[in-house]
């Protein structure tokens, strides 16, 4: 069975007894659980820069992170109802079903966008609330309303959306931008490919009935393999930029490596999975499923070791 259609939606993730349906449908328009690692790697940002910052400020500044993200993916999920309804991992989210209006989740969305906004300038500094209004405007702009349905570089290039969060983070606190930051932006920029490809391998089905040209669709699946090597690789090289200019300690340059080590070995997987002469998996895809499990966990680590590495440093 085809675990897209078997894997609980966000719709199907209740929070349980807690919230009631209808609440339940608005927060879901936020993508909660992606903008949960979203605001983590935020949070580094901020965690790590230098300077001082007033907890209840730096509260502040996650939340407008968080609500940001949140808004831009309700505004993603106006504007993509359409496909959203042709794909099964995406055809239980609350617009499609008819739950919330697309005109209320848009406005919703546009609020949320501005307030966030807002509130960083006010409570921080307007770099960050600069740096934040352009992650919006990349994500919904760029990548959901442009290159999304145009060109299968949308992730590598529409990725750079999400890579914002820790220069907003870093910037909250400074009121400018670092190497560190930078480094940090490069390393989420260069993930989302082999995050999303992956993912993409055993969606493509799904992608394909939409007609949206994610790279599995349009250069195959073999291609793909390759792609998420090669990027994967791109990104060890990006996680090593920080040991290599001595801005870390020995916390992060060890996870680093083993981090690194283990998302080699599981694209590699990818690369070498048992395929047809197009490159499709004989194994319902397993180690495509494996390497998105990782990659979150991955990211999750690697900023928990920034954060470790620099509060033991
Ligand atoms: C343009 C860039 C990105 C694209 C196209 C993308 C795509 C996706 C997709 C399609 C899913 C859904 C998987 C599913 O429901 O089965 C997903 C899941 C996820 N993504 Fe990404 N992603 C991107 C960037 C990011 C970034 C920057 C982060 C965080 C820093 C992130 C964190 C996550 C998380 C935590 C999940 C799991 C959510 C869940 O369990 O439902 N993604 N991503
Ligand atoms: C601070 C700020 C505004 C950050 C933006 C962070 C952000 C939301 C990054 C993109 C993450 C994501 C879920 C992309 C998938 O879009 P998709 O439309 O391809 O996925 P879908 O098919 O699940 O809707």
């Amino acid at each position: 069975m085809n675990s897209i259609a078997s894997r609980p939606t966000e719709a199907d993730l209740a929070l349980p007894g807690t919230l009631g349906a209808e609440a339940r449908d608005w927060l879901n328009l936020l993508k909660p659980r992606v903008v949960s690692l979203v605001v983590f790697t935020g949070a580094a940002g901020l965690f790590i820069a230098p300077g001082r910052i007033h907890p209840f400020v730096a509260f502040i500044a996650i939340l407008c992170i968080a609500v940001a993200a949140g808004a831009a993916g309700a505004i993603n999920m106006w504007y993509d109802r359409d496909i959203d309804a042709l794909m099964r991992r995406t055809a239980k989210r609350p617009i499609v079903n008819g739950r919330i209006a697309p005109a209320d989740a848009l406005g919703f969305g546009i609020v949320l966008s501005f307030a966030s906004v807002i509130l960083m300038w006010l409570a921080t500094n307007a770099v960050a609330a600069a740096v934040l209004a352009l992650s919006i405007a990349f994500y919904v702009f760029i990548y959901t309303m442009w290159l999304k349905r145009s060109t299968p570089q949308n992730i590598v290039i529409g990725g750079a959306a999400g890579a914002f969060p820790p220069i907003i983070g870093w910037a909250a606190v400074t009121g400018d931008i670092g190497v560190m930051p930078l480094v940090l932006f490069a390393i989420v920029f260069l993930w989302t490919p082999p995050h999303f490809w992956a993912l993409s391998l055993y969606a493509c089905k799904d992608y394909a009935r939409a007609g949206v040209p994610m790279l599995p669709v349009t250069h195959g699946a073999a291609h793909t393999r390759r792609q998420i090597v090669l990027y994967t690789v791109l990104l060890s090289a990006a996680t090593l930029l920080p040991v290599a200019l001595r801005l870390t300690g020995p916390v992060y340059d060890v996870s680093a490596v083993l981090l690194d080590i283990g998302f080699l070995v599981f694209s590699w997987r990818v690369l070498r999975d048992r395929q047809d002469a197009e490159g499709v998996s004989l194994t319902n895809d397993k180690p495509a499923r494996q390497t998105f499990r990782y990659s979150l966990a991955y990211l999750a680590l690697l900023f928990l070791a920034v954060m470790i590495d620099h509060l033991v440093g």
